[in-house]
């Protein structure tokens, strides 16, 4: 199963609690790319450039192939096209996580880990533009405003 959705949608949280519920490992692809290039995110795009973190990204889903995991991605991933490619040919359910800006930037204001969160009107834009994307991509929709038990407990019933 992979998760997909805006920073603060709570891929990260839930993808853990969904591992333990369903026993499968969890893949976080952020923890895999500061795994695989030994460098934090941030410092990823003050080097490389978004660009060349997405390409980073591209390269940690391609390992992970076709192994029976939750993947929790990063919110950017779908806005890659080679990295929306793979996705799709995973052939595993693709769950968005969806709920208001105002819910999600309320749990990403204060992160200094993610560089692409800056004044609350450029969070919003992008918020705007990726939307149509994530429903585009995903198989299913689910409402993470809930608290991460529900939320879960959405997935689940999924199947
Ligand atoms: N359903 C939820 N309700 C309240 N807070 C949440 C929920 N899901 C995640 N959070 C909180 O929001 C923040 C971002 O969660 P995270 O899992 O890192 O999201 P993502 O990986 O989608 O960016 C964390 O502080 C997390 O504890
Ligand atoms: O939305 C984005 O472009 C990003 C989301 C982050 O992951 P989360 O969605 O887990 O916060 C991380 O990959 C990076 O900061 C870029
Ligand atoms: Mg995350």
């Amino acid at each position: 199963m992979i998760l997909i959705g805006f920073m603060g949608s709570g891929k990260s949280t839930v993808a853990h609690s969904l591992g333990e519920r369903m026993n499968l490992p969890v893949i976080d692809l952020d923890k895999e790319v500061v795994r695989m290039t030994g460098m934090e995110i941030p410092e990823i795009f003050k080097a490389e450039g978004e660009a060349g973190f997405r390409k980073r990204e591209q390269e940690a889903l391609v390992q992970i192939g076709g192994a029976r995991c939750i993947v929790a991605t990063g919110g950017g991933v779908v806005t890659y096209e080679p990295s929306c490619k793979l996705l799709e040919n995973m052939e595993v359910p693709v769950v968005y996580l969806h709920a208001d800006f105002e819910t999600l930037y309320a749990r990403i204001k204060n992160d200094s880990n993610r560089p692409l969160v800056k004044s609350r009107e450029q969070v919003r834009a992008l918020y705007e533009q990726r939307l149509r994307i994530y429903r585009k991509t995903a198989d299913h929709e689910i409402d993470c405003s809930a608290s991460v038990e529900q939320v879960v407990s959405s997935i689940l019933r999924i199947g």
